[in-house]
């Protein structure tokens, strides 16, 4: 097919021509013989079960053993473990004797001979891990009888016979099993122990359910991860998938790291958990299996497609190489429900990729169709001329980042090498892979919302800034100096007014009193200033009154750098500076720079950690910040044994309120955020500034109104809300002298303090700041629960202390996390709604 009836046909997403929507049936998993296990049940070759293709040879995983050949057709099969020593060659391994006969095993157990044929040796190189993980103990703790394993596998709802033959084929429940239906309901489908509170871990495929002591017994070394032995080889459950490849904290418990890692690998990627060709439809059209076996590529192992490309009705996921044969048809208009008039190779887009748009460049007035090639470029339907390069423009790819859009990978080129790459590609990297964690933080203006996000990357990121961020803050300093100066000159010449103001009422007192006036002369005061240095400071003025500071500075810091210094050593200047308490526009941290006004003016100044870290503002392109990272796993942990959770990627994106939009309306790009974090700067309760029509509002009022806004916005309804308090250590400084109740939403802040606490004792219950912050985050609580009838997560912050913002920034995560373990609570909960169990009280 040539490349331009591409471009027409194969429609979707954003370049059509390469990209494809997929559209998702959930299918009823039919039960498949499992092909992984020879149907020679006496000779199972053990590097069958226990090593599949796509794991690493050398892999330390517990190890299969399979027991003797039950005598009759209906007997499960029962598998059980043994542990490899250290560095030991397994070869021909029989059933444990201790196993069969009730004994527990001694961990870890001496390579077995004779019984079964094996495929030949498999080597297992040092073993300590697994056998410190607690498989062992595992063994010592479990309490398995003869008993116990006959019933197991009987009492599971799905149970693989093996016939005489050979074959197998699923059982009918077996009698036994309805003969069961008195064993506790929830209990472990294994030993029958527990109840549905305790923990257990479920197969994918037939979703027994198995407690700790039983879980490795029934699921082997998992090489398809978790599902029972006999169900290796089946589909998975449908409505399991969305679990693939997130490890549970009973398996993290059991196995070490590296095990965990390599069965959720295995779990997400191998091909028999993948949705199967059928269930996937392309352009319309169902794929199937035969011709080029593609399918493999498009490798969709969860309903949010990683590999894909665009789910139906939605926006685009990723860009696929036009050189893949698949998909053939076009795509609907209406792929994604875009409701913007614009198309884009067939498609109507989303309101979100509209603004990509925008930010790119393109001409979108007149909601013009376009197409777009390969490389970016695009035209217009009907017209020859490229008029451009979608993602060519600096900072497209971060926007893309921000808004969920996928960018197109420069290895797409017209000779195919991407679709070739992607065939080499055996299993994706699992780092690369994994979904990021997006929290979203916002707050109003002078909050700290960049001061955290600059904290999260000098915590998270061994490179926080690049050499070219590093200039860009730089010049921000710079900038910001001037402005600061700027501030200073303003407070000097009132300072100077008042000044000269009192002088002259005193000299009329001293007149009309007849008292002999002073030699002073009638305009100098001590804030008055030398001729040259009045007229560099008025041109300031002017400049800054214009609003064409950052136009000038720093790009004359050069020329003006010695003026400066003069200036912050003229007495005038420092008389000012002594007063910087009474400069209202003064912000706090402008000391900080003032007092190294000399060496930041200067040209070859290069900003300090501190330095950046305390700088107003952020450079980023449209007042968006994205950076991504890992939280380091360190000993104080709220779970220490949590390795896998803190190794999961995280982007904390910081957007502008000024960015949002009138009524926020931007806030549907961040669809897909797991957790908005709001920030509130706790001091601004006694802050108030004069709006555009010269009227005075309170800045925490405004706060409040901006996170109104915020939470009921439509794309945050059931989203999880976390509220940092920040600027705790201005609170502190100021509550004992200005009272709380000066915001009018606090009115009813009515503290109790003992004389102990009054004094600020703090050994004897809270603080007057602790209960001030109490009483807000409460405030903030109650108005979220009226808003959305839901729990606000609150923790306190001092923006400019590593640790304080690594506190609040970990319980983000922990939220998350309790997060995805809240359906599993919730599934016990409906469950015991029905519960016959006596032993259940709610
Ligand atoms: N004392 C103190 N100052 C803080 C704290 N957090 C931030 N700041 C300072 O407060 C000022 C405003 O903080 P930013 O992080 O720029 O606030 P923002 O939310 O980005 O505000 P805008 O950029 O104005 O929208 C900066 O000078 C920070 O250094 C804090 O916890 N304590
Ligand atoms: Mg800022």
């Amino acid at each position: 097919m040539e490349t331009e009836e591409l471009a027409v046909e194969a429609a979707t997403a954003f370049p059509a021509d390469y990209s494809i929507a997929i559209e998702y049936h959930g299918p009823p998993v039919p039960f498949e013989i499992p092909c992984a296990i020879p149907i020679e049940i006496e000779s199972i070759p053990l590097a069958s079960v226990a090593a599949p293709a796509s794991l690493p040879p050398n892999l330390h995983l517990p190890v299969i053993q399979p027991l003797p050949l039950p005598k009759k057709p209906d007997e499960a099969l029962a598998l059980d473990h043994i542990v490899a020593s250290p560095t030991s060659v397994i070869e021909n391994h029989s059933a444990i004797d201790g196993e069969t006969s009730g004994e527990i095993p001694d961990a870890p157990l001496e390579p077995c001979v004779g019984g079964v044929d094996s495929s030949g040796p498999v080597e297992f190189s040092n073993d300590t891990a697994l056998n410190e993980s607690g498989l062992s103990s595992d063994f010592e703790s479990s309490d398995f009888s003869d008993e116990d394993e006959g019933l197991a596998h009987q009492k599971r709802p799905m149970v693989v016979t093996f016939e005489p033959s050979g074959s197998a084929s699923p059982a009918k429940e077996s009698t036994q099993y309805d003969s069961e239906q008195k064993i506790k309901k929830g209990s472990c489908s294994r030993c029958f122990k527990g109840s549905r509170f305790s923990e257990k871990e479920s197969c994918l495929v037939c979703d027994a359910k198995y407690c700790s002591a039983c879980v490795l017994r029934a699921m082997g070394s998992m090489p398809e991860g978790r599902k029972c032995i006999s169900c290796i080889g089946s589909s998975i459950e449908d409505s399991k998938r969305e679990r693939l490849g997130k490890s549970s904290r009973m398996l993290k418990r059991l196995l070490s790291a590296l095990e965990v890692e390599q069965i959720m690998k295995a779990e997400k990627f191998c091909e028999a958990n993948q949705l199967r060709p059928e269930d996937v439809c392309v352009n319309g059209k169902q794929l199937s299996m035969e011709g080029d076996g593609h399918v493999a590529e498009l490798s969709v192992p969860t309903c949010k497609v990683e590999a894909g490309i665009l789910l139906e009705g939605h926006k685009p996921h990723n860009i696929i190489s036009p050189n893949l044969n698949v998909g053939g048809g076009s795509l609907m208009k209406n792929a994604s429900n875009g409701n913007t008039g614009i198309v884009i190779n067939g498609r109507e887009i989303t309101s979100v990729e509209r603004q990509m748009l925008k930010w790119a460049g393109v001409q979108i007035a007149g909601n013009p169709h376009f197409w777009v090639n390969a490389d970016g470029t695009y035209q217009e339907e009907g017209q020859k001329n490229i008029k451009g390069q979608i993602w060519g423009k600096p900072g497209m790819k971060l926007i893309c980042s921000f808004l969920s859009l996928p960018i197109p990978s420069k290895a797409i080129n017209s000779s195919g090498k991407e679709a070739i790459k992607m065939l080499d590609r055996a299993v994706p990297d699992y780092f690369e892979q994994r979904a990021l964690q997006k929290l979203l933080l916002v707050g109003y203006h002078g909050s700290g919302t960049s001061t955290i996000f600059k904290q999260a990357k000098f915590l998270y990121r061994t490179n926080p800034f690049s050499e070219d961020e590093r200039e860009n803050i730089k010049i921000m300093i710079q900038t910001n100096i001037y402005r600061y100066l700027g501030i200073l000159l303003e407070g000097r010449e009132r300072f100077e007014e008042e000044s000269l103001a009192e002088r002259r009422e005193r000299k009329s007192i001293c007149s009309s009193a007849g008292v002999q006036e002073s030699a002073e002369s009638d305009n100098v005061t001590e804030y008055s200033l030398g001729p040259r240095l009045k007229s560099f400071s008025d041109w300031l003025l002017k400049v800054m009154a214009s609003g064409n500071l950052e136009a000038i500075f720093p790009a004359a810091t050069r020329a003006y750098a010695p003026v400066v210094e003069d200036l912050w050593n003229d007495d005038a200047i420092q008389a000012t500076y002594r007063r910087s308490s009474e400069l209202e526009l003064l912000p706090s941290v402008a000391n900080y720079f003032l007092e190294r006004i000399v060496d930041i003016s200067r040209q070859e100044y290069e900003p300090s950690d501190l330095d950046i870290l305390y700088a107003d503002g952020i450079t980023s392109s449209n007042g968006l910040a994205s950076t991504d990272f890992i939280f380091p796993h360190s000993a104080c942990d709220i779970d220490g044994a949590d390795q896998e959770e803190t190794r999961l990627r995280y982007q904390l994106i910081r957007v502008h309120t000024k960015n949002l939009g009138e009524n926020c309306k931007w806030l549907d790009m961040f669809e897909d955020v797991r957790l908005v974090i709001f920030c509130v700067a706790a001091s601004d309760y006694d802050e108030f500034f004069e709006d555009a029509n010269g009227v005075t509002l309170n800045k925490m009022i405004e706060s409040k109104r901006l996170f109104e806004s915020i939470v009921t916005h439509p794309t945050f309804d059931q989203m999880e809300f976390l509220l940092i308090l920040n600027k705790f250590d201005l609170l502190e400084q100021k509550i004992d002298t200005t009272p709380l109740t000066l915001c009018d939403w606090f009115s009813d802040f009515k503290p109790v303090l003992s004389r102990h606490q009054a004094s600020r004792n703090q050994n004897h219950g809270a603080t007057k700041a602790q209960m001030a912050f109490h009483f807000t985050a409460v405030k903030f609580k109650r108005l979220f629960a009226s808003l959305t009838g839901r729990k606000l997560y609150v923790a306190p912050a001092n923006g400019l202390v590593p640790y304080s913002v690594d506190a609040a920034l970990k319980y983000a995560r922990e939220i998350l996390k309790w997060e995805e373990e809240k359906p599993e609570l919730i599934e016990y909960s409906i469950n015991s709604a029905y519960s016959t169990d006596p032993s259940f009280s709610p």
